[in-house]
């Protein structure tokens, strides 16, 4: 029988399954929980030289294959040209994009080896799915081994426009890679929009039936819009759990009756952690009424510390905390509680379920998982309300419950605050049953299995984005 084999730089380990900052990793886990298959990616080791090994662990009834990446594949592969040029990049930080030619070639042979390391793994009719920024040249990397099977590519970052994507010089030579893909997945319809104007305008691909390109090469590749889910039923079982009670406990202590504000993000300057610092004192400065009645809890651990972009977020970000609450603390009333650590998911499920707002403010971000999580993790009876940015790919699917905002505009956050804080239960309890009801009919499964679905389809028979 074919096995369906995941392909990615971040492999959940056997531990991470129960603590794991980055929505790559838990989304694919969910996917994968009740099916067999492979997951074939980077083992998070860094070794002197790379020695072609590969490992095998076992989460349930997933197998999964890693290899180490020598400390020059890290600075160039990792470090460098995914987290260095594409990451910023497709996040519009073009001030913070660099190119290095030598780096790209690092990439480009990092996906060479993996495939090679793949391959005797692999059977013919096996399907491959591909995931993220560091995979790009992946399906060409197979293609040149001879492999013929079905492979797809899921973006999980969002997809930036043509005059964006033309800043990084090897834009062209990374788009017609993707061209060795048999299907092509973004999360929004605007992502995947900004990729087909890109190719029909910029390389003069003609497309057809609205979702099949014919590259030049005469192999039409299929495109589509994929929005990453989650698990509902899952996250409120756990939300509703003891796992996270002791935490809970200790946080009401703190609080003493006052509301919660609550945000968790990875420490990326793509999440908008200080706009949104900013934007809650302009709310403390605005409505004098909320001084010593609330408080914002920022979860924010670490994230790619040694690349250049986040030491600078680390500090800013500190500086700007402590600005804050110098200025506004009391005897009795801290602000802002900052927290650079990581939590267990099933913890900050209940954290998200004590508190009366989830202040979800990126400037960029692909999806932003922790947005539908926080929905999930609710009580229907006494739901929290939800602040959101209009640049999450989240927002394509939150915003009849969500307050949609612009985090640019910290007064507009602000008036977004106060009214989540103040609230009525009847339009919280409204605005959250639309939001749930929005996430079970498209939970993680849907993702997974409309994803799959279309991969098997002949290019040629076409269905409109
Ligand atoms: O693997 P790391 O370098 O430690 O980074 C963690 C992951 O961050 C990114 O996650 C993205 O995927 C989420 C799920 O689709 C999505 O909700 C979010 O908006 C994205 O930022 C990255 O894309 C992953 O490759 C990383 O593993
Ligand atoms: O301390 C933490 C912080 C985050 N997460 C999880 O990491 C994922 C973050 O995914 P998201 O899509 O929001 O952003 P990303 O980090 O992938 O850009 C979510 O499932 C969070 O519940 C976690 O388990 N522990």
């Amino acid at each position: 029988m074919s096995k369906l084999v995941i392909i990615s730089n971040r492999v959940a380990s056997a531990a991470e399954g129960k603590r794991s900052a980055g929505g790559l990793a838990v989304g694919v886990l969910d996917a994968l929980k009740r099916q067999d298959g492979l997951w074939f990616g980077w083992s998070g080791k860094v070794e002197e030289e790379a020695d072609n090994e590969v490992a095998f662990h076992r989460i349930g009834r997933i197998d999964c294959a890693t290899t180490g990446l020598s400390r020059k594949e890290y600075d160039d592969y990792y470090r460098g040209f995914s987290n260095g040029t594409l990451w910023p990049a497709f996040h519009y930080r073009i001030d913070l994009s660099r190119y290095d030619k030598r780096e790209y070639a690092g990439y480009l042979a990092v996906n060479e080896r993996m495939a090679r390391l793949l391959q005797p793994l692999v059977d013919p009719d096996d399907r491959l799915w591909v995931h993220d920024y560091h995979m790009i040249p992946f399906a060409r990397a197979c293609r040149r081994l001879g492999m013929r099977n079905r492979i797809g590519f899921f973006l999980h970052i969002p997809f930036p426009a043509e005059g964006v994507l033309r800043t990084i010089p090897p834009n062209r030579d990374l788009v017609q890679a993707m061209c060795d893909y048999d299907l092509l997945g973004f999360q929004t319809r605007g992502d995947a929009r900004c990729f087909l104007d890109y190719a029909t305008r910029h390389l003069g691909l003609p497309l057809e039936n609205g979702s099949v390109l014919r590259c030049a090469n005469g192999h039409g590749v299929r495109v589509g819009h994929y929005p990453i889910g989650i698990l509902p039923e899952d996250i409120q079982e756990q939300a509703g759990s003891n796992r996270g009670a002791h935490l809970v406990a200790t946080l009401k202590e703190g609080l003493q009756e006052r509301k919660l504000v609550i945000s968790v993000d990875r420490l990326d300057y793509s999440k908008g952690m200080v706009e949104r610092f900013n934007a809650y004192e302009r709310l403390l400065e605005s409505v004098p009424s909320h001084r010593g009645k609330v408080s914002l809890l920022q979860i924010a651990p670490s994230s790619r510390s040694d690349v250049e972009g986040y030491r600078h977020i680390r500090r800013q970000l500190e500086s700007t905390a402590g600005h804050i609450n110098a200025r506004w603390t009391e005897l009795s009333w801290t602000p802002i509680r900052y927290m650079n650590r990581t939590y267990e998911r099933a913890e900050l499920l209940s954290l998200f379920r004590a508190s009366q707002v989830g202040f979800v403010t990126p400037l960029r971000d692909g999806m932003n998982l922790v947005a539908k999580e926080y929905v999930a993790a609710q009580d229907e009876e006494d739901p929290g309300a939800l602040v959101l940015s209009e640049f999450a790919g989240a927002a394509d699917e939150l915003s009849d419950g969500a307050i949609i905002v612009n985090p640019y505009d910290l007064d507009a956050m602000a008036r977004a605050l106060d009214r989540a804080l103040g609230m009525p239960l009847a339009e919280r309890k409204e605005r959250h049953g639309v939001m749930l009801r929005g996430l079970r009919e498209h939970s993680i499964r849907e993702w997974r299995d409309r994803f799959l679905a279309d991969l098997d389809r002949p290019s040629a028979d076409a269905r409109p984005t």
